[in-house]
């Protein structure tokens, strides 16, 4: 099931410590964009300067930060969140003593529609909000697929919505922000048929209950999807309320394209970087410089197709596209942004790892750049695609997540390609998909073999996606550039 719903007892506290900031507070920046007032825009609760953490001092990124290749990578830290962060069950949350706020973030995917609703408390005027929790669903197919049918594509978004109103109490809904972004489905169509779907979904919005801000239903740009998800992952484990300036970075495989985004160490990591893959922003008082880039085409199921050399391929319907990562006897439809194909395995040729590891490679080499850096021995939260190919494959546990080497991938990787009619039951594509994520990490982004990945689908019982970052994102403007 997709449905969740998390909640956990807000833990009060008087003054922030800067060093001890263990609950999930709405981040704050330090220049937000003037608001432009709109008419009929609702007022949120205001969060006043005095009680926001010293700024922090920027600290330049020390010259000579040398990696050591072949050192053995320390033990992975387990992310154990302190106390204060766990969940705590309990029907009397005090709510109707604080200000509560929500905000609705759908996530218009490659391969799904989500929304997130997310619940924050203002217990205090003096005090900044917190997360209190999140509601989330998902439906597929994602909105390119009907990109023949908008109307339909309206609809999903549509049913989606009711949850929203069963979630946020009425008296609210006036008052609630609901905003879409779309990612790789959209950005991959032909523009007029992306913004039909986006101006039936603006429709829909128009017509519901909710607070609907200018813009809220747009296209996000791949570097705002890298860095937005990243503010999520260190919010949610509470690496944005440390001063150490500690920081993971975050692998994301989406269907459709896939983001890398870290906060460089070195110096020659910026240096040596496309200068359009180093993103600043203010957070919390801090200047962040990060490293980002969103592939488009090399998402997960996007790689598929170009694998198969299939990608763009619209009009050759009679044509089959053939792969030794298939199982051989393997013939079927599939369906990605709303075009069909047929593909099938080599029937009177040779599938497995070596053959498969060849062609998955002409979909990753001479694309993805390597930062200098991801040689070095930085963690790594790794989730969609990484998380479910992980858990598919046996290489996790879906319900707590885990930590893994790349060379894990690698190792069940091949297995799975050697062994294709075992695992052929799980998914006929587990070894091209597991093939891809093992070369995209080793010869696309350069990581190690002993480069600890953390898979988590939530933390701290909270979807890691996008989402919550561009909900904060919305309330206090990032000024992402
Ligand atoms: O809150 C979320 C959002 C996404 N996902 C997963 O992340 C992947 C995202 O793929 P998407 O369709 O969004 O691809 P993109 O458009 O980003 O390429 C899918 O496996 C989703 O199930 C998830 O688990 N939780």
């Amino acid at each position: 099931t997709y449905y969740r719903h998390h909640r956990y007892v807000p833990h009060f506290y008087r003054y922030r410590d800067h060093s001890a900031n263990t609950e999930n507070l709405l981040p704050e920046v330090a220049n937000p964009e003037p608001v432009v007032p709109q008419p009929g825009m609702p007022t949120y609760p205001e969060i006043p300067e005095v009680f926001h953490p010293e700024p922090e001092v920027f600290h330049p990124i020390p010259e000579a930060f040398h990696p050591v290749p072949g050192v053995v990578h320390p033990a992975p830290e387990p992310y154990q969140l302190p106390e204060v962060f766990q969940p705590v069950l309990d029907a009397s949350s005090p709510v109707n003593a604080n200000r509560v706020f929500y905000g609705i973030m759908f996530d218009a995917g490659s391969t799904g529609s989500r929304i997130h609703i997310y619940k924050f408390i203002q217990k205090d005027p003096v005090e900044l909000p917190v997360l209190d929790n999140e509601m989330y669903h998902a439906v597929k197919p994602g909105l390119s697929a009907y990109k023949d049918n908008p109307e339909e594509g309206g609809n999903t978004i549509r049913q989606l919505l009711k949850i929203a109103k069963k979630t946020v109490p009425e008296e609210d809904w006036k008052r609630t922000p609901v905003v879409l972004k779309a990612t790789a489905g959209l950005r991959l169509l032909p523009e007029e048929r992306a913004n039909a779907l986006l101006k039936e979904v603006r429709g829909v919005f128009d017509e519901s209950p909710f607070f609907v801000p200018n813009n809220s239903v747009s296209i996000m740009n791949g570097a705002k999807e890298g860095v937005l998800a990243w503010v999520t992952v260190n919010f949610l484990t509470g690496h944005l309320y440390s001063n150490t300036r500690r920081t993971v970075g975050i692998l994301d495989l989406g269907g459709g394209s896939t983001q890398i985004t870290f906060l460089p160490k070195s110096k020659k990591t910026v240096q040596s970087a496309p200068p359009t893959y180093i993103a600043q922003f203010n957070l919390f008082k801090n200047t962040y410089q990060v490293y980002t880039h969103s592939y488009l085409g090399n998402g997960l199921y996007a790689a598929r197709l170009a694998t198969l050399g299939a990608l763009g391929a619209e009009g050759l319907d009679w044509k089959v596209f053939t792969s030794s990562c298939l199982p051989k006897k393997f013939r079927e439809d599939v369906t990605f942004g709303g075009t069909t194909y047929k593909v099938s395995g080599i029937p009177d040729g040779y599938a497995g790892y070596k053959l498969c590891y060849y062609e998955v490679m002409k979909v990753i080499k001479g694309i993805v750049h390597q930062p200098y850096e991801v040689k070095g021995s930085s963690v790594f939260y790794a989730f969609s695609y990484y998380f479910d190919r992980a858990v598919e494959s046996g290489l996790i546990d879906g319900s707590r997540g885990g930590a893994i080497e790349v060379r894990d991938f690698k190792k069940r990787a091949k297995e799975v390609c050697n062994k294709m009619t075992k695992y052929r039951a799980v998914s006929p594509f587990l070894c091209m998909d597991m093939t891809y994520i093992t070369c995209l990490l080793k010869e696309g982004f350069g990581f190690k073999d002993t480069t600890v990945l953390q898979l988590a689908k939530k933390v701290n019982n909270v979807e890691t996606s996008w989402a919550l970052g561009a909900t904060f994102d919305y309330f206090r403007n990032l000024n992402i550039h």
